[in-house]
């Protein structure tokens, strides 16, 4: 678990650096399971900057829930990750718990898909919020807890917060609940906040607010954010950078416009094919062909090979590492750098 050569980097590089929100670097994550210790995630590596708001997509398996639970250090018991994560500058895997928790409460909050996970349902709203600002400020009042609170379920746009405070979460609605989650987080004064698929549970309409709030909230309070996520047209307006993740591993990363207008891998070519709104004029929706592989299976090269438009013999034996594509970006494919861009029916093409 060497830190060393973050300590030295002063201007932030592909990589990351202290003073990022968030650094992940060659993290690998192993879970026991009851076919044996699994490995989830493989080396992974990206950083969320100060003030970003960094997306990690990617199907259903592909390791983004576990990153998260990784950076806090919330994953079940007998986990075990290896690499380095700082979290707002702090090294997380070697802290004590009692500091972990206090970063948990203060520094780096937590907003899941389902807001009743994060609301206890028999306490009242009020209650809620005013614990969650005095566990991360204990010498803050009753009376000034509340005070913040009211003014929090206003930010997020509660109407008539007083009188919310003494409603309990069956209450109110899911996006109302979602609401209330990122006020909760909000009185702690985060300067992260992790939601994953925050919202996956809601209607369209309501998932569009609740992303407006988030990117209101980045940009007024410079809250960093990081957001999981299979939707890439959720991302797309999102979304300053996004790292895509494929069976564990981080396959693509960089500054979101360019990768969603000239991905660099053929699994976020895929994946963008396959989003919807991306029909061809035929009006046909793509999915990708065959499953990821699982955590069980062991892989001799690339883990995307078998599904892979653009596969060669090679990629089916030799393991591609993330490398720089282009300035800020990064690839994990043999044909990245030495055959360009990828594009349908480039295979044919070599
Ligand atoms: N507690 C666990 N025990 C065993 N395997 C697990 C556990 N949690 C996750 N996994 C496995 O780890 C892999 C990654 O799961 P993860 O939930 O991180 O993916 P994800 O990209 O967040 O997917 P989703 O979009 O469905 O939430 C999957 O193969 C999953 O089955």
């Amino acid at each position: 678990m060497s830190e060393g050569l973050l300590e030295t980097a002063e201007a932030p590089s592909p990589k990351g650096s202290r003073e990022d929100a968030l650094v992940m670097r060659d993290v690998r994550v192993t879970l026991p399971t009851g076919r044996g210790r699994l490995r989830i995630i493989r080396d992974a590596t990206f950083h969320v900057g100060k003030g970003e708001i960094v997306a990690l997509a990617g199907e259903s398996g592909s390791g983004k829930s576990t990153s998260i639970m990784a950076a806090l250090r919330l994953l079940p018991a007998g986990a075990q990750v290896e690499g380095t994560i700082l979290l707002d500058g702090q090294g997380v895997l070697a802290m004590p718990k009692r500091r972990l928790r206090d970063l948990r409460a203060k520094r780096a909050r937590l907003v899941f898909q389902d807001p009743w996970r994060s609301l206890h349902p028999m306490k009242r709203i009020g209650a809620q919020l005013v614990e969650s600002a005095r566990t991360a400020d204990p010498s803050l009042s009753r009376d000034a807890a509340r005070r913040l609170a009211e003014q929090m379920l206003a930010r997020v746009g509660i109407p008539e917060p007083a009188s919310r405070m003494n409603s309990y979460p069956h209450e109110v609605s899911g996006g109302q609940s979602q609401r209330i989650v990122i006020a909760m987080a909000l009185v702690a004064g985060p300067a992260v906040l992790f939601c994953d698929e925050p919202t996956t549970a809601l209607d369209v309409t309501t998932q569009a607010q609740i992303l407006e709030l988030l990117k209101e909230l980045n940009r007024e309070l410079g809250l960093s954010i990081v957001i999981a996520t299979h939707d890439l047209d959720v991302i797309a307006d999102l979304a300053d950078r996004l790292v895509v993740m494929y069976a564990g591993e981080v396959v693509e990363s960089g500054p979101t416009a360019e990768v969603l207008t000239r991905p660099r891998h053929p699994y976020t070519w895929s994946l963008l094919r396959s989003a919807p709104g991306s029909h061809e004029p035929g009006g046909r929706l793509h999915t990708i062909e065959g499953r990821p592989p699982g955590p069980a299976e062991r892989l001799t090269g690339c883990a995307f090979a078998a599904r892979c438009p653009s596969a060669h013999e090679v990629c089916g034996s030799a393991r591609p590492e993330p490398r720089p594509v282009a300035p800020g970006r990064t690839a994990a494919c043999l044909l990245a750098e030495g055959y360009g861009p990828i594009t349908p029916g480039a295979r044919d093409e070599h």
